[in-house]
């Protein structure tokens, strides 16, 4: 497209369209004298112009009143659209000038349309008329403005309107105009009196298709009678191409990735970039985007270069990550999509969109993290969504399960026994599901049987409040519970003979007092020792004294039930507590426990044998006087030549003796 030249301007539509028009059209450069750009064909006849019009001083072509007039119209900057009627030049028919902004090959620039005005006016017009009637390529009609009817159409017309011509010249224009025929004819008043020559109108084709046109209209004198001669020109695809241009333009400027241009030379700068480029190159303006080196954009040139090389290689680069850095000098994570071209100059071009995914990467990278934590844990960690579909399984899980479940309920199935299912299904998960999390313990199912877990279950609700997923966490704690459980035998229980220590014994007794009470059950206590045990020790040691000592509690555990308990009381003193036994009973079983121990063999030591006393706990009777009884029972057995049981004094009568051999 040339400068001067007189085809397609603006475009090969556009340039065809202001060609074919049979009106004047020039185009003048929107700066200081408007040097003139374009002529069309029918300026050019107009104005009876030849060659390159290029150099031509368009105002030369025009009278002083005219030239001024049109000038005062250039010079308004704010204007878009004018119109300037015009004396026109000698022996040309007066016009009316349409301005319109337009732009010419990049720049601004006026176009400025000729309407003539009362062309059937002057004599000798009727020829002019007629040859730019049926030879012009232009679409026309020739309209009767009193009534509308179509009196002539040329084969533009025809072709245009899909209607043969003799059907054509049946219609009114009111027959093709989407208008109302009130407004049609108004606008046929003021075409008629040159009022207004230039109309925007909709027309209806024979097929029913509805076409934007712009319309000239101006009377005409045609065998002395006046008619409206309109020049249609289509401008339906333009305005589609506009409105898509528009579409196009919207989207450009609010699209969220960056769309970008640059030349191909690493040193070389941004040429055209969409305000996401702004956004996320932290440039202030295009001109800071535009004037920064595109090295400085990079972060790491190796990485770059593979990039370009790879660009020159295959003409397209698909969504790679690249580390880049903004004017502020801040690192960020982009995907950018690159494409190589050749300009119209030449040069090598590349453009493309860059999508600024900083934040994803770094959400990526702190899930990689958290997932990489998770897998070295040995807690076993789900993840279930909504649906309950299992969405993710850290490492132990999957060491346990072998596969990714499907469904939460399989994975219940698969490492539950039932009745932690149970409680998980019906407790569990609804519980967290309404206060966000439940912690209970549970157990899986291993090799060897069940293994106790700690396990939490988390739900998590999105923005709606609605449930987005249900995590589990669960822990093992057979070793912990091997743990507590040492524990509390050691805090319970003698190291050396294993029975009960006092403290257990005591809470125990009070425990047991309370079931006594609720039950109505009777309770006796039984105090015992060995006799002369100082001697055992004197005479044998203090490892043979220990034993005696373990070897008698084993002897008399042997004897118990269950439910009887039997404590170290302290030294070689010894307590025991028997639940639902009255005291003839108690005094049966510690008879047959003296006997025991007096039959036992604790060689090295001949002849252990040991004392008891024997009370009934009294209903409501202080445990300290139960046990100021039993002492004083045990005092007697000793006292009375010890190897014996002795009954404690009842309750009533305190301070009694009674001797059961
Ligand atoms: N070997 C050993 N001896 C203990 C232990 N606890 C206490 N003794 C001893 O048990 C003996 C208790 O002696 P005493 O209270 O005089 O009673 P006893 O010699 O059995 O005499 P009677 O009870 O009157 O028959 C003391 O010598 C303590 O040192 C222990 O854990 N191991």
């Amino acid at each position: 497209m040339n400068e001067g030249n007189s085809t397609a301007p603006f475009g090969d539509d556009q340039g065809r369209l202001l060609y074919d028009l049979p009106l004047p059209v020039l185009v003048v450069g929107a700066k200081q004298d408007w040097p003139l750009c374009y002529a069309n064909e029918a300026a050019r006849h107009y104005f009876d112009l030849a060659g390159e019009v290029a150099s031509m001083s368009w105002q030369a072509l025009l009278g002083n009143a005219d030239r001024q007039a049109l000038e005062a119209a250039l010079a308004q900057q704010e204007t878009t659209t004018a119109s300037v009627v015009c004396q026109g030049i000698d022996g040309q028919p007066p016009f009316e000038a349409l301005l319109r902004r337009t732009q010419w090959q990049g720049q601004a620039a006026w176009q400025l349309t000729l309407a003539p005005l009362a062309q059937g006016t002057r004599a000798g017009n009727e020829p002019f008329y007629q040859q730019l009637f049926n030879t012009n390529p232009a679409i026309k009609l020739l309209i009767d403005p009193c009534d509308g009817r179509i009196v002539d159409a040329n084969a533009s017309a025809v072709a245009f309107y899909g209607y043969p011509l003799d059907t054509l010249k049946q219609l009114k224009i009111t027959d093709i105009n989407c208008m109302a025929p009130e407004e049609i004819h108004a606008g046929m008043a003021r075409a008629t009196s040159c009022q207004q020559l230039f109309f925007e109108f909709r027309h209806r084709l024979a097929n029913g298709e509805i076409r934007d046109v712009h319309v000239y209209s101006g009377p005409v004198l045609l065998r002395e009678r006046e008619y409206l001669h309109s020049i249609i020109v289509d401008v339906t695809d333009e305005k589609r191409y506009c409105a898509q241009l528009e579409t196009y333009n919207e989207l450009f400027h609010n699209l969220p990735v960056g769309v970008y241009r640059h030349t191909a030379d690493p040193r070389g700068h941004f040429s055209a970039a969409n305000p996401a480029m702004l956004r996320i190159f932290e440039a202030d303006s295009h001109r800071a985007l535009f004037s920064a080196p595109m090295s400085g954009f990079y972060y790491c040139p190796k990485e770059i270069n593979r990039f370009l090389t790879d660009l020159e290689r295959d003409g397209a680069v698909l969504r790679r990550p690249l580390r880049l850095r903004t004017l502020k000098g801040r690192l960020i994570h982009a995907e950018v999509t690159a494409y190589r071209q050749t300009a119209t100059g030449g040069d090598i071009e590349y453009s493309g969109i860059v999508e600024d995914v900083t934040e994803r990467y770094a959400a990526q990278v702190n899930q990689e993290r958290l997932t990489h934590l998770l897998d070295a844990s040995p807690d076993i960690v789900s993840i279930a969504d909504a649906d309950h579909r299992v969405v993710y399984l850290n490492k132990a899980g999957r060491e346990l399960l072998g596969i990714l479940p499907e469904a939460l309920s399989d994975a219940l199935t698969a490492v539950h026994p039932l009745w932690a299912r149970r409680l998980i299904q019906e407790k569990g998960i609804p519980y967290a599901m309404e206060h966000g999390h439940w912690y209970a313990e549970t157990a899986v199912l291993g090799r060897d049987g069940e293994i106790p877990v700690s396990q939490l279950i988390v739900t998590r609700r999105d923005e709606n409040g609605d449930i987005e997923s249900i995590a589990t966490i669960m822990r093992d704690i057979s070793q912990a519970k091997r743990y507590q459980a040492e524990l509390e035998y050691h805090a319970g229980h003698d190291p050396l003979t294993g029975a009960v220590n006092r403290n257990r014994f005591i809470d125990l007794l009070v425990r047991e007092r309370q079931e006594a009470r609720r039950n109505g059950r009777v309770l006796s206590l039984v105090m015992f020792d060995i006799d002369h045990f100082k001697r055992v020790n004197d005479t044998f040691g203090h490892s043979v004294g220990d034993m005696v000592l373990a070897k008698l509690v084993h002897t008399c555990s042997a004897l118990l039930r269950e439910v009887d308990v039997l404590a170290r009381w302290g030294g070689e003193e010894f307590m025991l507590l028997l639940p639902g036994t009255p005291l003839a009973g108690a005094v049966t079983l510690a008879e047959r426990l003296r006997r025991a121990v007096e039959e036992e063999d604790f060689s090295p030591v001949p002849g252990i044998t040991s004392s008891f006393g024997v009370a009934e706990l009294g209903l409501d009777e202080p445990e300290s006087q139960c046990y100021k009884r039993l002492d004083e029972a045990l005092y007697r057995a000793k006292a009375d030549g010890r190897n014996r049981v002795c009954l404690a004094e009842p309750l009533e009568g305190a301070g009694k003796r009674r001797r059961v051999q």
